[in-house]
């Protein structure tokens, strides 16, 4: 684990940086690659249902984001909370393991892939899998309040007039613990909707003094504010200001906003900045379902790629609706990441 010093969590960000050429690439969706593979999240818990029924199937889906290259692997915590899964009838110890369980899929993953890589000589396998020894980091995904609430509000960011800070750290406070003590490599502060709830995670941070690095990434749905209405600029300035964030951005979030957020985010912050946007299609929360034909493919995600690098971003990947075949596009369309050897 990271010692937590301020200057040894950000080399933990420029060192992973500097190996990937410059720009590191993030793995894409967690739940929607799960529920393309047969799963069925149509449950509180979305994703963190397979931490019970299908824990094979989140490992399978890991690595095949590490087999097309992608740096760093998020959970799959997004959705998992002791609440929620006290709701389901689990104790307090269960809850605890099944959060824990998460973090131990990714590593396993990572294992996994990293066997394999010495299994292979060359670095891609002749069908496309990128098998590559580098470092590869473990985010544990931290989902919104309104992600547990389950009913869309990670999309509207409007908890009500009875929310506060207070009870926004209550609500986080074991569970962060946990999965920082589960041994990722950071944490991933995922789909933030709202100025409030990011205080919260800076406030926790420091309160509990959290020996881990961690990243603050938004979401928006006009291009120029938060989900919440909330200005990004404001909410950008807190990740900024806590010490222990050591990238700052915008995930989950439709490509054609993400270069005028890119333009928004570098007026206030000068950690690496990360963008893993969804495939473009809107979710519709009264359905549960995401609207069809509305996104890009990937040829268009990724033909943004360069030109989001050009305006700041460091750490790109993909969220909801993008898939393994997105990732490796990304990673290939990146200078420096080709799979050939150096030409002689
Ligand atoms: C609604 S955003 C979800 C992010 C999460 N990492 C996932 O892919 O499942
Ligand atoms: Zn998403």
């Amino acid at each position: 684990m990271a010692s937590g010093s301020s200057a040894e969590t950000s080399s933990l960000m420029r060192d992973l940086l500097r190996q990937a050429g410059g720009v590191a690439v993030v793995d894409g969706g967690l739940s929607t690659e799960l529920e393309r593979h047969g799963a069925d999240l149509n449950d509180p818990l979305w994703s963190a249902k397979c931490l019970l029924t299908s824990p094979h199937l989140i490992r399978k889906v890991h690595l095949d984001y590490l087999e097309a290259g992608a740096d760093i692997i998020i959970t799959a915590s997004y959705q998992a909370t002791i609440q929620g899964f006290k709701a389901k009838g689990f104790s307090t110890e269960e809850s605890e393991s099944l959060l824990r369980k998460s973090v131990e899929i990714a590593r396993e993953a990572r294992d996994i892939y990293y066997d394999r890589c010495t299994q292979c000589s060359s670095a891609d396998s002749g069908n496309g899998r990128i098998l590559k020894r580098r470092p590869i980091l473990v985010a544990a995904s931290v989902g919104s309040y309104g992600a547990y609430l389950a009913d869309g509000s990670e999309y509207s960011g409007n908890y009500g007039e009875a929310m506060t800070l207070g009870r926004l750290k209550d609500f986080h406070r074991r569970r962060v613990q946990i999965l920082a003590e589960s041994g990722p490599d950071l944490l991933a502060f995922e789909t933030v909707p709202n100025k409030l709830e990011a205080q919260a995670y800076a406030e926790l941070l420091e309160e509990e003094n959290m020996q881990l690095p961690a990243w603050f990434s938004f979401n928006s749905k006009d291009g120029i504010n938060v989900v919440s209405g909330d200005s990004l600029l404001e909410c950008a300035t807190v990740a900024e200001s806590c010490k222990k964030v050591v990238a700052v951005g915008i995930n989950c979030t439709p490509p054609r906003f993400i270069h005028g957020l890119l333009t928004l985010i570098t007026q206030v912050a000068t950690k690496p900045i990360i963008v893993y946007p969804n495939s473009g299609e809107s979710y519709d929360p009264d359905r549960k379902m995401w609207v069809q034909n509305t996104g890009v493919s990937d040829e268009d995600f990724v033909s943004y790629v360069n030109k989001w690098c050009e305006a700041g971003a460091s750490l790109v990947g993909g969220c909801c609706r993008t898939t393994p075949n997105t990732i490796r596009a990304i990673y290939t369309t990146l200078p420096n990441r080709s799979t050939s050897p150096p030409e002689q």
